[in-house]
């Protein structure tokens, strides 16, 4: 069984898909983890941002593994844990360079698909491409200000910058980022967190819940 939940930058994916997975007793997967990671490696290394050719390299010479858990996500190459490094503003500023090239996205949906069912899985594109026959389809909105002053509590930054920076993101990642069109689309906006995810729970058909 396979539960998507896609939606714009900071609209409660990752919060919303993990008490959806934690109600059923199920692992779920943050696909923004794996561009991230890719996109902290190829910081660290100096890659340029447009060649995909020595990221795939470098990803393909030392794999990531992607540890879905009920509580969060840990990527780690090797013995090496990569995520604390993974929610920084430098990583966010650099994505979504990353995650448009073609060639890390078909990475990306190679390491996504590989992963045993069931559970609940976050991202962008998890119900148009990753996982088009999903059991049950979410796609999570909001406008800028309320998701910046959510994410500028979460980080201590200042709200009219990070609306900025969301609004942007929400740019860059558009080509990825349209509702499956059996997506149920949720506007998080007057919801608790609570709010949404019973109301995502309560939309699952029957097989699912
Ligand atoms: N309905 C809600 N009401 C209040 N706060 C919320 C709601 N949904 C999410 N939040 C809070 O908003 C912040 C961003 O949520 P979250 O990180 O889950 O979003 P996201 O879509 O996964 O973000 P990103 O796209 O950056 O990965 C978190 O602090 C989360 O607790
Ligand atoms: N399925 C996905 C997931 C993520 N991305 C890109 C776009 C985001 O800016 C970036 C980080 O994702 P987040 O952790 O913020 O959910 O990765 C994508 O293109 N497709």
């Amino acid at each position: 069984m396979i539960v998507t939940i896609d939606g714009v930058a900071a609209s409660g994916k990752s919060s919303v898909a993990s008490g959806v997975a934690r109600a059923l007793g199920i692992p779920y997967v943050s696909s923004g983890f794996l561009y991230r990671a890719a996109t902290l490696l190829a910081l660290e290394a100096g890659l340029p941002p447009s060649d995909p050719a020595p990221l795939l390299a470098l990803l393909r010479g030392r794999p990531l593994r992607l540890e879905p858990l009920a509580g969060g996500n840990r990527v780690w190459q090797g013995e090496r844990d990569l995520t604390p490094g993974l929610h920084s503003s430098r990583v966010d500023a650099g994505v979504s360079a990353v995650a448009r090239l073609p060639e890390v996205r078909a990475w990306v949906d190679e390491e996504l698909r590989a992963l045993p069912e069931p559970f609940v899985a976050e991202g962008r594109d998890m119900g148009t491409n990753v996982f088009p026959h999903a059991d049950a389809k979410f796609y999570l909105t909001a406008s800028p200000r309320v998701r910046a002053e959510r994410r500028a509590q979460e980080r201590g930054e200042d709200a009219g910058t990070v609306e900025a920076a969301l609004i942007e993101r929400d740019r860059r990642d558009a080509a990825q980022s349209a509702p499956a069109p059996d997506a149920r689309v949720i506007d998080t906006g007057p919801l608790t967190l609570e709010g949404v995810i019973g109301a995502v729970l309560a939309a699952l058909p029957a097989r699912t819940a």
